[in-house]
């Protein structure tokens, strides 16, 4: 089946810290986008491709916005979806306080899907296709993330959080408790569709070396699923890693030791890496989740992203909800922009739009399959309304070039300004059914 789309098209093809500008997106002024079977045939000017369209295909024209891939989110909680804005705490107290007490509920998959279908709906109003995803240390989290992802036919990546100390009895598996779960979800849900399997150690102080021992033997196993964790994100947190493994060189190099920095591997924060454990990460192939709504909120940092830029480090954008403070990429943006100027640092539009895009594709290692138009990848993308507000709409009126209108949507936009989410190829409903 064909689908066509026309209107303003943006995609991009290399990262722009590391080739000419020029050469690192396609932007068509009046494009065309040719879908088949839900992937991606053909993208180029609409005055060449249409005189090669079949007679009667319906072409359907976005006009006033800009087409781009949807939007990767590398990191986030979906079980945190009801307790963003917790006021107060950095991270270790926000955890003991808020998150361990309320991730207790998803033991009960009924309520795992209520949330999982409110978390979908608000990623993909966000213009969010694809999300790394913590479920919580219970199996049925992920069981009910995945079933409702599954209705949905999003491209989804989640995993059963690995903890079995420093938290609370009743959210503590073992070693090789979380083990077999995880064994379990993998052969269950793994490539079935267009979901995949992420082992989960929540971070190194709640899991024993044991316990990442077994995760770095069921990555062995499964070279094909993913590794997601946290690290260096707070300074209490890395000071309390240094007295938990003493005999490790640093915080990357406790999960080093058992064996799971690889391609697949998501390591989200990292706001205070020392240079050696960027080169690691690098030399690995690891990524970054960037995370900068929920690195101000939680008051963790500045993340360094000239650091893992010099390391060849692969960096996508992260929201973190619920330590984030929204689901929208465009606002995570505005924050990102505004860490790296606390550092004294400039983010091009360029460079932010390609991390929410094909950075975060490369992070979980699935270029040519989301992240740009390239031919064969699968067809999930948006349509951003550039007068969808009033301010917006006036802002517009003195942009005088792309990177003025890219910039302008990621200060001034959010879920407003996403008219249509995709996917592959499908307009969805994006309507928030607003559950109890
Ligand atoms: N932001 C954040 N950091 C963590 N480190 C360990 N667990 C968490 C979590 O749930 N959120
Ligand atoms: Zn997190």
């Amino acid at each position: 089946m064909i689908k066509v789309y026309r209107g303003e098209l943006l995609h991009f093809l290399a990262d722009p810290a590391k080739v000419a500008l020029q050469e690192s997106y396609q932007h068509i002024e009046d494009g065309l986008l040719i879908i088949k079977d839900g992937l991606v045939e053909q993208v180029g000017e609409a005055s060449e491709l249409l005189p090669l369209l079949d007679d009667g295909i319906e072409v359907i024209h976005y006009e006033n916005g800009l087409m781009m891939p949807g939007f990767i989110d590398t990191h986030v909680h979906y079980p945190q979806t009801e307790m963003i804005a917790s006021y107060g705490e950095q991270l270790l107290e926000w955890l003991q306080n808020y998150t361990f007490p309320f991730e207790r509920q998803f033991s009960d998959l009924e309520h795992g899907k209520k949330i999982a279908e409110f978390f979908l709906t608000q990623l993909l109003d966000a213009g969010t296709t694809t999300a790394l995803v913590f479920g919580t240390v219970h199996k049925e989290s992920v069981e009910a993330f995945f079933t409702i992802a599954q209705q949905k036919k999003l491209r989804m990546i989640c995993g059963k959080v690995l903890m079995d100390q420093n938290c609370p009895d009743y959210l503590s598996d073992t070693a090789q408790t979380g083990y077999e779960d995880s064994k379990a979800l993998i052969e269950k849900w793994h490539k079935t569709d267009r979901l995949q399997y992420a082992i989960t150690p929540r971070f190194a102080p709640t899991c024993s070396t044991e316990q990442l021992n077994k995760a770095g033997q069921l990555l062995a196993e499964n070279p094909s699923v993913y590794l997601h964790t946290h690290i260096s994100e707070n300074t209490n947190e890395i000071a309390w890693v240094s007295e938990l493994f003493p005999d490790s060189k640093g915080y990357l190099d406790v999960y080093d030791q058992s064996n799971l920095l690889g391609r697949r591997s998501v390591f989200a924060h990292g706001v205070h890496l020392h240079d050696h454990e960027c080169k690691r990460l690098g030399e690995t192939e690891s990524s970054i989740a960037f995370c900068p709504s929920s690195n101000l909120f939680l008051g963790s940092g500045l993340f360094n992203l000239k650091q893992a830029q010099k390391y060849d480090v692969n960096v996508g954008y992260g929201t973190d909800i619920g330590a984030g403070t929204t689901f929208s990429m465009l606002s995570t943006l505005n924050e990102g922009y505004k860490t790296q100027q606390l550092r004294a640092e400039k983010l091009s539009p360029f460079q932010s739009f390609y991390l929410a895009t094909l950075g975060g594709a490369r992070a979980l290692d699935l270029e040519g399959t989301i992240g740009n138009f390239t031919k064969g990848a699968e067809a999930d993308f948006i349509f951003l309304d550039y007068h969808a507000t009033p301010l917006m709409d006036r802002r517009m009126h003195h942009c005088k070039d792309l990177s003025e209108k890219l910039f302008t949507l990621s200060m001034l936009g959010d879920e407003r300004h996403v008219k249509a989410t995709h996917i592959m190829g499908e307009r969805v409903q994006t309507a928030i059914a607003v559950t109890t």
